[in-house]
């Protein structure tokens, strides 16, 4: 898989996702959320993808397991690279969903990766123990839902830099930990409270590192994406 950092084209709008990519003369590894897709729908995948871009849909499915598997049976469809789910949706959710992306795979094309998120980079440990009632540290939570992501057959995880040297030893090197919660150093945090640097993910186990408002909210956001790059990359 491509190893570039993931953009995450977190905007209200096509124009907008245009607008940026114009700036960048290159092939990039972008995602495509749920403030783009709610707005735009399966055609912003079709038209960037159009223009040669990697893609991560990212669009955490968390529903009982027919429906999930179905819907991705329909999401496969768009050819992406990777997609994810969540996995407190439970393990025959997410083998509805692999099920389902094997299925609507086009014969001949690549499936894409899947991954479950476990426990969001905007969660602290705190939060997580009072408001989901679990009695166990957020690293412990986590890789729980690792292992039980790698029972169901599925390609990684969503994690936090903080727990990914741990789910590499635990699950294996081969098994996915997409990163998110990026930022240079002294960088806005905003809404994420597990947070690293790209450097930091790369020397702490990150497979893969999703990078957002570093990027976009930058004065100069192909500047931006290039020290991060250099980071992840050295
Ligand atoms: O699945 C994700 O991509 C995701 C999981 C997670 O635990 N935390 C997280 O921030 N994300 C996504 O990663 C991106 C991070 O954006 P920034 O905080 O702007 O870098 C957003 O698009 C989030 O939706």
């Amino acid at each position: 898989m491509n190893t570039k950092p993931i953009l995450a084209l977190d905007f209200p709008s096509e124009q907008h996702v245009f607008d940026f990519l114009q700036q960048f003369n290159e092939p990039l590894f972008v995602k495509i959320g749920m403030e783009l897709y709610m707005q735009e729908g399966p055609d912003i995948v079709r038209k960037v993808k159009a223009l040669g871009h990697d893609i991560f849909l990212d669009l955490k499915l968390h529903d009982i397991p027919n429906t999930v598997g179905s819907a991705m049976k329909g999401l496969a469809k768009l050819g992406v690279d990777l997609v994810n789910v969540h996995a407190a949706g439970g393990r025959p959710m997410m083998e509805a969903a692999l099920e389902g992306l094997e299925a609507g795979t086009a014969v001949g094309s690549k499936r894409a990766a899947l991954i479950a998120v476990t426990q969001l980079t905007s969660t602290t440990e705190e939060q997580m123990q009072r408001e989901q009632k679990i009695a166990l540290s957020l690293q412990e939570s986590v890789l729980h839902y690792a292992s039980l992501t790698k029972e169901a057959g599925l390609n990684g995880v969503v994690c936090s830099v903080h727990e990914a040297q741990a789910i590499a030893d635990a699950c294996g090197e081969d098994f996915l930990r997409v990163t998110p919660g990026i930022r240079l150093a002294g960088g806005d945090t905003h809404d994420q409270k597990r947070i690293a640097t790209p450097d930091g993910a790369k020397h702490d186990g990150s497979s893969l590192i999703v990078v957002g408002r570093a990027v976009t909210g930058a004065q100069n956001p192909v500047a931006a994406y290039k020290q991060v790059r250099e980071l992840w990359e050295a």
